[in-house]
């Protein structure tokens, strides 16, 4: 058989969402059809799932009935955002992102967080020592504060009673923690911190701390650390290096995560995936941000951290020679300035899109130019220095 008869084919199911979801989503889809006709080592085919808060307003929800189970057909999802200024925004969260990842099991939420060349992050000891910034938060994603459990009694009435309780699980806390020392133990530096608020939350993280000290022991070789969540805030600020993978609540992750991007440079350059560790599910990838109703229409939505979360789905799919090669295409893009507004450039959307296109023609296709190892080789073989 010719190779090209041979060449996997993912199907990808996109929900492009909300607000800037949309804009972002379709330049990831002409970023990864360019890399997979360029390297010409597999193929992509996207089929689009329409269910966003327009779909809501005409047919009452989110997910149309037998959504879930079209979903599960596919070898991943490439998600957007989900958001709109007209509808309640606890409405549009849980009937369309969470109800996708609970019910899929996406229990390990991965948030990497690293400076790309040529972004200036916003603290001088970060910018003067970028590689003091490179971790992987491992968000919890099915429970804990998102559990979905409370409610409201004697609803506009003096006396109104609320409840938000967060659930947390032996079962839950420990396929989550066992990934969190896993991806841990994958890293160089085999640094684990676990983030916690026991000594306030007295129950759930008591049991979140024991289920951490359990597990850590199948992993003597992950040196691990816990930490109050409000001391961590402080901890990524000042001492960003004293840290590599962190795992912590679906709430505090949320949170740090949002804080760490930030530190890195912007919030509109950071990927997360959804994953069901088991692969029972596909998984779910999108950019961290949410669908930004003040950048919509504007044209300027910083696609980068779409980009970033296409490569994190390849290496999901186990190509990880296009995830290196996207990754490098990206950064060789932002280290020749051509950034968006929230990263200090004047560039759009589109011409950011553009350039890492023609990037994927130059780095990955043709002239000699295999994705580099970092060893500079590739260059030299091609004749560039
Ligand atoms: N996973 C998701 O779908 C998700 C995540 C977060 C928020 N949301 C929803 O999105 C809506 C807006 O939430 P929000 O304003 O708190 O968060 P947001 O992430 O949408 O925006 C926060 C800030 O970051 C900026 N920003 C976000 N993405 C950017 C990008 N790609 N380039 C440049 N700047 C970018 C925005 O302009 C805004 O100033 C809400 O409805 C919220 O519930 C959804
Ligand atoms: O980071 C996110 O996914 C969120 O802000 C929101 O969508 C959530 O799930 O908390
Ligand atoms: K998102
Ligand atoms: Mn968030």
């Amino acid at each position: 058989m010719s190779p090209s008869s041979t060449r996997p084919v993912y199907r990808i199911a996109s929900i492009p969402g909300d607000g800037i979801g949309p804009e972002v989503i379709s330049t990831g889809i002409t970023v990864l059809k360019k890399l997979a006709a360029v390297l010409g080592t597999f193929d992509l085919q996207f089929d689009h799932f329409d269910w966003s808060s327009d779909y809501y307003k005409k047919y009452g929800r989110y997910i149309p009935e037998g959504g879930l189970e079209e979903l599960k057909k596919y070898n991943a999802i490439f998600f957007g955002a989900v958001g709109a200024p007209d509808v309640p925004d606890h409405i549009s969260l849980w009937s369309l992102r969470l109800a996708l990842v609970q019910p899929l099991q996406h229990y390990a939420n991965v948030r990497p967080t690293r400076v790309l060349r040529g972004i200036t992050p916003p603290l001088t000891s970060t910018a003067t020592n970028p590689q003091n910034l490179d971790w992987v938060i491992i968000r919890e994603n099915t429970e804990g504060e998102y559990a979905g459990q409370g409610g409201r009694t004697h609803v506009g009435q003096p006396w109104e009673v609320a409840t938000e309780v967060a659930i947390f699980t032996r079962h839950g806390i420990e396929r989550l923690m066992r990934f969190a020392f896993e991806t841990a133990q994958k890293r160089k530096r085999k640094k684990l911190c676990v983030v916690t608020k026991s000594n306030a939350q007295r129950s759930g993280l008591v049991l979140w701390d024991e289920v951490a000290k359990i597990v850590g022991r199948e992993f003597p070789d992950v040196e691990w650390d816990k930490m109050l969540v409000d001391a961590m805030t402080t901890r990524m600020v000042l001492h960003p290096e004293t840290l590599d993978t962190i795992v912590a609540t679906n709430l505090h992750a949320d949170i740090l995560s949002d804080l760490a991007a930030s530190l890195a440079g912007s919030i509109g350059i950071a990927p997360t995936s959804n994953l069901d560790p088991t692969r029972a599910n596909p998984s779910m990838f999108e950019p961290i941000h949410g669908s930004a109703f003040d950048l919509v229409g504007k044209g300027t939505a910083n696609p980068v951290g779409t980009f970033w979360t296409a490569a994190e789905m390849l290496r999901w799919l186990e190509e990880e020679t296009a995830a290196d090669g996207l990754m490098e295409c990206i950064e060789n893009v932002t280290e020749r300035g051509v950034r968006t507004a929230d990263l200090g450039g004047n560039a759009g959307t589109e011409e950011v899109t553009r350039e890492v296109c023609e990037e994927i023609e130059r780095v990955c296709g043709g002239k000699g130019g295999r994705v580099a190892d970092g060893s500079g080789r590739e260059a030299l073989e091609s004749g560039e220095y």
